[in-house]
């Protein structure tokens, strides 16, 4: 079944998303952007809340920040096993030489990085969600991420359709890869996704009741559970119509949006 990961910013948020049975609680400082970081002090302050009853992963900004951001003190929060970078500004240059030595670095701390694609790569400057997914089976990253730069624009499926959504993410658990989908995710957009190929279902602001600056609530948290408990994949149905391959070489082909 599709598990189901909550952002949040501090230790009462990640209560009240236990409290509605969050498979994961990811550290986020929504203030900070789409990936921002918690302070150390936080992180550490959440750990001790989840206390092992959740897995726990961290947003920790973007790449071409990372060499001097403060979000490196994540490493050594014990109890975060994953951590996310983003890639925006960073279409045009190398990107996956510095890509390479950070997810060195995690490695090296004992953490897993998440490889995120933002699916409105445009606006976010980053390399298309394709070109992530062939970067990280090169890499042998274990996580794929799928996620919205800009928050103020529409949601996941506004941006890359369930076909393309279905393709990239069929040949990321084909390669072996944990896959997840983010993006101002609300209940009828996760039940238009395809869950099928989704092993992670992340939400920030659906947890708070729609505003992602607001505050996580247990009972959106429990409403969303709810969901994915009763979708057509978790009870074995799969959805017709939709390619399951990708074609790396020809992404047009599947959907490329
Ligand atoms: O990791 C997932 C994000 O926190 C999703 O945030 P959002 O639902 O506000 O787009």
């Amino acid at each position: 079944m599709t598990q189901l990961l909550v952002s949040v910013r501090d230790a009462a948020e990640a209560q009240a998303a236990l409290d509605g049975g969050a498979d994961w609680i990811d550290l986020k400082e929504p203030a900070n952007g789409p990936l921002g970081a918690v302070t150390a002090t936080v992180a550490r302050g959440v750990a001790e809340v989840v206390a092992g009853r959740a897995s726990l992963s961290a947003a920790a900004g973007e790449l071409l920040d990372w060499p001097h951001s403060p979000a490196r003190d994540l490493l050594a929060v014990d109890g975060v096993t994953q951590l996310k970078l983003g890639l925006s500004a960073c279409n045009d240059g190398d990107w996956r030489q510095a890509w390479l030595v950070a997810q060195r670095e995690i490695v090296d701390a004992g953490k897993k990085l998440v490889a995120v694609a933002y699916a409105d790569a445009d606006r976010a400057h980053s390399p298309i969600p394709f070109d992530v997914l062939e970067a990280a089976a090169t890499a042998r990253a274990r996580w794929l991420l799928v996620d919205t730069f800009d928050k103020s624009s529409g949601t996941l499926l506004e941006l890359l359709d369930a076909a393309a959504i279905q393709s990239l993410f069929a040949r990321a658990q084909q390669l072996g890869m944990t896959t997840a989908a983010a993006g101002r995710l609300t209940p009828a957009t996760i039940e238009a996704l395809p869950l099928e190929v989704i092993d992670v279902v992340a939400v920030r602001s659906a947890a708070c009741g729609g505003n992602r600056n607001a505050v996580v609530r247990a009972p959106c948290v429990a409403a969303l559970q709810r969901l994915l408990a009763n979708s057509p994949a978790s009870r074995g149905a799969r959805p017709r119509g939709l390619p399951a391959t990708l074609d790396l070489q020809n992404p047009a082909a599947s959907g490329r949006g």
